[in-house]
């Protein structure tokens, strides 16, 4: 892995990804607002952001499946462009939407999409099989698509999408409305997938599986990019520190005062008789706030301690939760 200066997600020589400057507009709508992206070979990087904050967007213009107003893309160290198929045979691509042919069985749709770019009947088989096997779909390869549930037809989009097997894969939001079981086998493909060579670039919300699987995280917010670094370095540049948590049936003003007032506490909130006390970064303050509320004579239900999340990155950073 390269060692850039992870906060500032600046361009470093021989970075397999570059967008520079990237404007896409909608009619009135900015997709992207000077987009800038660097991700160099070996990665898993991902593009975190709430619905809207332009990550299909910055992936389809990276694929030259839009046009754009403004900018710059390489891939590979050259420009990319639509006629560059050269570049575009390295790549693989699962779409956020899956997109197969009914009438073709499994190993059927993910061959047709292999003959895309590998010509070799023999080679194509192999890489085919292999694929079947990646995605765990061995049981299911003579099954026609409607045969099969939500997450195998994710399973099988990815098939589709790798079974060249490219340097350089695109994963948009591939886990969406899918059961736990296949969630993982598409996480520990893609791990696998990395291991074996392949950049890979993966948007999603669900900050846990951001966190899971990649080596650098990009939080985007209306068409930019408002931080970029490891997981710990994205939570450290914020300072956000445990969040505890508190069952208690009432708050007293009096009370919501003092913890305000502990030396370590950012925030207090209150809701549906769940307190949550949100504290810098090494801070510990679960005695604290505890003794706070005996001695104001609240009876306590459950009390827990989180560490910080990618959603507080995000709150500290614009003002808002990650999902609403
Ligand atoms: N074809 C389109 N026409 C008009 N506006 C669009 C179009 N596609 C996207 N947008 C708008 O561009 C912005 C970015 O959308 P985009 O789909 O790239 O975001 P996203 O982060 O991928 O969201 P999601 O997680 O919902 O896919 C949003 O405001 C969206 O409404």
């Amino acid at each position: 892995m390269d060692e850039r200066a992870a906060s500032d997600g600046a361009r470093a020589a021989g970075d397999i990804v570059v967008v520079e400057n990237l404007v896409k507009r909608y009619g009135d709508v900015v997709a992207l607002d000077h987009f800038n992206l660097a991700i160099a070979p070996g990665e898993i990087f991902g593009l975190l952001g709430p619905n809207g904050s332009g990550k299909t967007t910055a992936i389809n213009c990276i694929l030259q499946l839009l046009t754009y107003d403004k900018g710059s893309i390489s891939l590979f160290g050259q420009p990319m462009g639509p006629t560059r198929y050269d570049l575009k045979r390295m790549i693989g691509v699962v779409p956020q939407n899956v997109a197969l042919f009914e009438e073709l069985t499994v190993r059927e749709n993910i061959d047709f999409f292999c003959a895309l770019y590998v010509g070799d009947r023999r080679e194509r088989a192999r890489l085919v099989d292999e694929a079947i096997a990646f995605v765990g779909l061995e049981d299911y390869a003579s099954f026609r698509p409607r045969k099969l549930s939500g997450g195998l037809l994710r399973r099988l989009n990815i098939a589709c999408g790798i079974a060249h097997r490219p340097r350089l894969a695109f994963f948009d939001e591939p886990t969406v409305a899918v059961d736990p079981q296949s969630r993982n086998a598409i996480l520990e493909g893609i791990r696998a997938m990395n291991e074996a060579g392949c950049t890979v670039v993966y948007t999603s919300h669900y900050m846990e599986e951001v966190e899971e699987i990649c080596s650098r995280i990009m939080i985007m917010d209306r068409g930019r990019s408002v931080a970029v670094g490891t997981n710990a370095e994205l939570k450290a540049m914020v300072g956000a520190g445990e969040r505890i948590l508190v069952e208690v049936a009432a708050l007293p003003d009096g009370a919501r005062g003092q913890l305000e007032a502990l030396p370590h506490v950012r925030r207090v909130t209150y809701t549906e008789s769940e307190l949550v006390v949100q504290c810098e970064q090494g801070a510990h303050n679960v005695g604290d706030v505890l003794a706070v509320l005996s001695a104001a004579g609240l009876p306590l239900g459950r009390v827990y301690a989180e560490p910080p999340t990618l959603n507080d990155v995000f709150l500290e950073i614009t003002g808002k939760a990650l999902r609403d």
